[in-house]
């Protein structure tokens, strides 16, 4: 037997991929297709922001994975570029309350972080409209996963100030685009009556791409990505259809393309077959997980294990194990149940148990191993 690869064997200085960049998360696509209304939408909302007056607000709702945070990052590169409009994304799983969305817009709008021995909100939110008054600049600001400030109950209060700073503040132009995955979510009527009343934001819906036109995107990223010839029609369909079954979330089918290129180069193959895509499946129908898993913070995590330990068992018994573990009471131990529930990641639901009454029953969402292993 040889050592020499042969003419369809990949040798050790060659690839699959031409730039497997365009497989990572912060890839931002050069061309986005079936997109035209929602970004037609989105212009005319920001337009007003371009002529110096305060843009409209938007709501932008879809499942996880259609393209909103990427709508919103492509206009905001275009303003940046092209107008004085300040345009800045806060990612709202990171940052989840008032305090901490408004220090990322410091941040971002002078250039250096706020002082670290804390000032009050107040002295913020006003250094940064002194700076917008001053300076005759508009500020649009995306809440990328808008969901996660009603999580953490701060998004009434963080809409309210950001709402009404031109009211607070006279001569500053704010401008909102709330982004939200999360489709049970009713955004504007979970909002209190006094936001209500001042927030009448446009809609613009993300929908769930085809099949069809999921071909059509992922064949663009084939083709900047691998080498010519390396991924078949056929293959492509296959990707499309478990993208499909994971809710249409572009995001499998981009990680699907990945690790089934590097499948094919573990087998030295020039080319990428049904079986390394199969293969991958197994791991990137997870890819939700990991990224809701990955925004936890400790002690939400430490929950998650003892669930994922104790799967399908009463509420009360898990209490005690993760209070054990956390010495966190009974109050944030209920809040953050709610959340993991509202996250998809557990289903809470009450059992009559009988002679004890209503219990509720945590049951993990996905399967425990998968869970216990990206924790
Ligand atoms: N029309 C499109 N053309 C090319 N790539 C796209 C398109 N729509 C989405 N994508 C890609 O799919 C991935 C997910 O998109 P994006 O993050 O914009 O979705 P999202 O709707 O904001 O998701 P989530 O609600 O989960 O945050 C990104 O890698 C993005 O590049």
């Amino acid at each position: 037997m040889s050592d020499d690869p042969g003419d369809d064997m990949l040798g050790w200085d060659e690839s699959v991929f031409r730039n497997e960049h365009v497989f990572e998360i912060d890839y931002l696509p050069e061309t986005f297709k079936h997109r035209e209304t929602q970004m037609e939408t989105l212009k005319y909302s920001l337009r007003p922001a371009v002529r110096g007056s305060r843009p409209l607000n938007v709501i932008a709702r879809g499942p996880p994975g259609t393209g909103k945070t990427t709508a919103t990052q492509i206009l905001f590169d275009e303003l940046r570029a092209q107008t004085e409009v300040q345009a800045v994304r806060v990612n709202c799983q990171v940052d989840s309350t008032r305090y901490a969305v408004f220090s990322r817009l410091f941040a971002e709008i002078f250039d250096y972080e706020p002082p670290s021995s804390g000032i009050s909100f107040k002295k913020l939110f006003s250094q940064i409209t002194d700076r917008l008054v001053e300076r005759e600049e508009v500020l649009v600001v995306a809440l990328d996963d808008v969901n996660y400030l009603f999580y953490e109950s701060e998004a009434s209060d963080t809409l309210y100030s950001l709402l009404r700073a031109h009211e607070a503040h006279s001569g500053a132009r704010i401008g909102v685009i709330g982004i939200s995955s999360d489709l049970d979510l009713d955004v504007i009527d979970e909002l209190d009556t006094r936001v209500q009343s001042v927030f009448r934001p446009e809609e613009i819906y993300f929908n769930k791409y085809d099949q069809t036109e999921i071909v059509d995107i992922l064949r663009e990223r084939v083709d900047r990505g691998f080498h010519e010839g390396a991924v078949g029609t056929q293959v492509l369909d296959r990707v499309a259809e478990f993208t499909e079954e994971q809710g249409g979330d572009l995001r499998v089918g981009i990680d699907l393309l990945r690790r089934a290129g590097m499948n094919a180069e573990m087998r030295a193959s020039r080319s990428v077959e049904a079986q390394d895509v199969e293969k991958a499946y197994d791991k990137s129908k997870y890819v939700h997980l990991s990224r809701r898993l990955g925004e936890l913070t400790d002690s939400e995590s430490a929950l998650v294990e003892v669930i994922a330990e104790n799967d399908g068992e009463r509420a009360g018994d898990i209490y005690e194990a993760f209070n054990d573990q956390t010495d966190l009471g009974y109050t944030r131990y209920s809040e953050i149940i709610n959340k993991l529930d509202q996250l998809g990641i557990i289903e809470a639901s009450y059992t009559n148990v009988e002679g004890r009454g209503r219990s509720r029953e945590l049951t993990l969402q996905y399967d425990s191993d998968a869970v216990l292993e990206r924790l």
